[in-house]
């Protein structure tokens, strides 16, 4: 099982409703995955102020405060802090790569769950619910969210074992399903000098990814890479500052629905997650083929 759950708004109107929507969203998708949950947030001032950059810090263990004078001291910056229960989301007029930088110097083993302009990630164990309900997510504005509900098949039920896995500047990604080769491709990376944080077989997805869009690669060419690499079952949504993304592999046995309205893009792992956002009565609804890669910018869409 596990539970994926996206929503790319594109009438600003919504804006202020995204955390609401994706509140629902989630919980809808408690039963699929009730160990451990996710969620990333494009768009959310309190959390990640416009224009700056930002990272999440997992379970860090001290406080917000500590955490902004320690960056502000590695990058000589103004960084501020804001704790939202398990997680610290620090922000700075520097770019997100000199404060995920910063905060592995200055907190060697804590968990990022994800840097980048506009960007929180927030994840942690227990009942999704529950998580939703001590995050404030009903509360979340923006303009692109996604969420996860975790079964887990691969790795320990840990923070780091949470999906979304944001490991490059902006990048998301969400899973359901399991990697059959993630052990190989996992030693590849190695060997090329990507660490990893976890032994779940999803990271291995998003490491993958995060490098072909490191080497210049745009996601669709990504997308098409992964599908060529991975074998096992997979639905996937990838998400970064600008675009959202759905791929599922050959034989797509992992549920999947995509609606899209001119208000909205939302994909679920099931059409009951989908049901109570605005205008669905008259979306285009239908389940993504296998290794098509469904892509939308913000603004423009492509397939
Ligand atoms: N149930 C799932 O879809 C699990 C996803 C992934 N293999 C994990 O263990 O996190």
């Amino acid at each position: 099982m596990c539970g994926i759950v996206g929503l790319h708004l594109r009438s600003p109107e919504l804006y202020s409703r995204l955390g609401e929507l994706l509140t629902g969203m989630l919980c809808e998708m408690e039963d699929r995955g009730a160990d451990s949950a996710g969620i990333a947030v494009y768009g959310n001032d309190d959390w990640s102020p416009r224009g700056r950059g930002s990272v999440s810090l997992i379970d860090v263990e001290v406080s917000g405060e500590t955490v902004a004078a320690a960056l502000g001291a590695e990058t000589g910056a103004e960084v501020t802090a804001v704790t939202v229960d398990n997680v610290v989301l620090a922000s700075a007029d520097v770019d997100s790569e000199v404060l995920l930088s910063a905060a592995r110097k200055a907190f060697p083993h804590v968990l990022v769950g994800g840097f980048g302009e506009d960007l929180a990630v927030l994840k942690g164990v227990g009942a999704p619910r529950a998580l939703a309900e001590r995050w404030g997510l009903a509360k979340a504005q923006g303009w692109q969210g996604v969420g996860h509900t975790r079964m887990a098949t691969e790795s320990a039920v840990t923070s780091s074992g949470a999906h979304p896995y944001a490991v490059g500047p902006g990048e998301c990604l969400v899973h359901n399903g399991s990697f059959s080769n993630h052990a190989t491709i996992r030693r590849d990376l190695r060997a090329a000098g990507i660490e990893f944080d976890s032994e779940n077989d999803t990271e291995v997805g998003a490491r993958f990814v995060a490098r072909q869009l490191a080497d210049g690669k745009g996601v669709d060419e990504a997308l098409t890479d992964l599908t060529r690499t991975f074998d096992g079952f997979y639905t996937l949504l990838v998400s970064n500052r600008d675009s959202f993304a759905v791929v599922r592999d050959a034989i797509a046995c992992k549920p999947a629905v995509i609606a899209e309205t001119d208000d909205w893009v939302a994909m679920a792992s099931e059409y009951r997650a989908l049901a109570h956002l605005p205008g669905v009565e008259n979306a285009r609804i239908w389940e993504p083929e296998p290794e098509v890669i469904y892509h939308w910018n913000r603004q423009e869409v492509s397939a």
